[in-house]
C-alpha cells in the first residue's frame, strides 16, 4: 500500500533520509521503529506529502505521494503528535465539520462508539483539552471514516495506560475485522508488539531491517554462558558478526545472536566457548531486540 524506494531528504544540507527503502504491505500492520532522530517522522511526512523529498520514489495507494488527491485522502487516516486541530471547536463541532468531506465513507455509528469509549468531553473546546484528550480527538477524526490506510506517528504520546490499552484493543479489533493497512511509528514497543505483523527499523536515515515480527523473533536469541572462572572474550573481529554486543559480566558472557539456528548456533558456541559449563538461550521480545539493535547502532556511530 506504501512503497518507498531510495528516498532522500535533506534539512539544511544535512541528510535526514539517506536512501530509505520501505514497503507497507496491504492488510498488515507495520511497526516503524527507530532511535530518536532516525527519520521516522520525516519518512512518514514524505509519504503523506507534507514535505518535499529530495530524491527517490514514494507510492501510496498506487499513486505518487505528490499526486495524492481527495479520492485517496478519503481513504487515508493520518494522525501525528503535532497535527494541528482547530482549537476553538468542540469534538461534536469538529465531527460535524469533517463529516461532509468524507461523504458516504463517514461511519456515524463508529464515530459515536469511539467518542464514548474515548470518554471525550463534548462541551470542552479542543484548546482547553488535555494533550491526551486532543490526541484521542485526532484519532477519532482520522478513524471515523474507516480509512483503508491508517498512518499513525507516535499515536500514544499523552495517552494514559488504560486509554492506550483501549485504543489498541479497538484498533486490533478493527484491523482484524476490516483488513486495514496500518503504518505505526512508536517508541512504545510493547504496545505495538501486540498487534504488529511486520516491523521496519530505521537508523540514521536508512532502513536497517524490515520483516515479519515472527521471523525476526525467530532469528534473535539472548545467549548467556556461565564459566568457572572469569572468561576472556576472543579478540574483537574473531567472533561471528551475527553475535551482537558480546560482554563479560563476572563469570558470564552475554550477547545476542541475530541469526539463531539451533544446530549451527550450538556448534559455534562449543567452538568459541568450549569451557562454558552452562548455556542459556532464550527468545527475545521485540522491545529487547530493538534495544540490542539500538545499542549496536550507537556503538557503530562512535
Ligand atoms: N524541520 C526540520 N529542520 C531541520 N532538521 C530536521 C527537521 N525535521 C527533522 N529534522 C532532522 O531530521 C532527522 C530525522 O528526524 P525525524 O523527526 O524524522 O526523526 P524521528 O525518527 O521521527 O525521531 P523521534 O523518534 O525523535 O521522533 C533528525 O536529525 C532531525 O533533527
Amino acid at each position: 500500500m506504501i512503497t518507498i524506494t531510495d528516498l532522500y531528504k535533506r534539512f539544511n544540507r544535512e541528510d535526514a533520509l539517506r536512501g530509505v527503502n520501505l514497503t507497507v504491505p496491504e492488510g498488515q500492520v507495520t511497526a516503524f521503529l527507530g532511535p530518536n532522530g532516525a527519520g521516522k517522522t520525516t519518512t512518514i511526512k514524505c509519504a503523506m506529502n507534507l514535505i518535499y523529498r529530495d530524491g527517490g520514489e514514494v507510492t501510496v495507494m498506487g499513486k505518487d505521494a505528490r499526486e495524492l488527491g481527495k479520492e485517496q485522502w478519503q481513504r487515508i487516516g493520518y494522525v501525528s503528535e503535532n497535527r494541528q486541530l482547530p482549537g476553538w471547536m468542540t469534538v461534536p463541532k469538529l465531527m460535524k465539520f469533517l463529516r461532509p468531506m468524507y461523504g458516504s465513507h463517514w461511519d456515524a455509528d463508529f464515530e459515536k462508539k469511539m467518542t464514548k469509549s474515548f470518554e471525550l468531553p463534548l462541551k470542552t473546546t479542543l484548546s482547553a483539552m488535555s494533550r491526551g484528550q486532543r490526541m484521542k480527538a485526532a484519532l477519532l477524526s482520522a478513524l471515523a471514516y474507516r480509512p483503508q490506510l491508517v498512518v499513525l506517528d507516535e499515536p500514544f504520546s499523552g495517552l494514559d495506560p488504560l486509554v492506550r490499552d483501549e485504543f489498541l484493543t479497538g484498533l486490533l479489533e478493527l484491523t482484524d475485522a476490516e483488513g486495514w493497512t496500518v503504518l505505526i511509528s512508536s517508541h512504545d514497543i510493547e504496545e505495538v508488539e501486540r498487534f504488529a505483523d511486520r516491523v521496519a527499523i530505521i537508523n540514521a536515515g536508512r532502513i536497517d531491517l524490515q520483516e515479519d515480527v515472527e521471523t525476526l523473533r525467530e532469528r534473535f536469541r539472548s545467549v548467556e554462558l556461565w564459566f568457572d572462572e572469569e572468561p576472556v572474550l576472543p579478540l574483537k573481529g574473531t567472533l561471528p558478526e551475527t553475535w551482537l554486543n558480546p560482554q563479560v559480566n563476572g563469570r558470564t558472557v552475554v550477547f545476542s545472536d541475530t541469526n539463531y539456528d539451533e544446530a549451527s548456533s550450538r556448534a559455534m558456541l562449543a567452538r568459541f566457548f568450549p569451557d562454558s559449563r552452562r548455556q542459556e538461550v532464550r527468545r527475545m521480545t521485540l522491545r529487547e531486540i530493538f534495544v540490542v539493535l539500538a545499542r549496536s547502532y550507537r556503538a557503530q556511530a562512535v
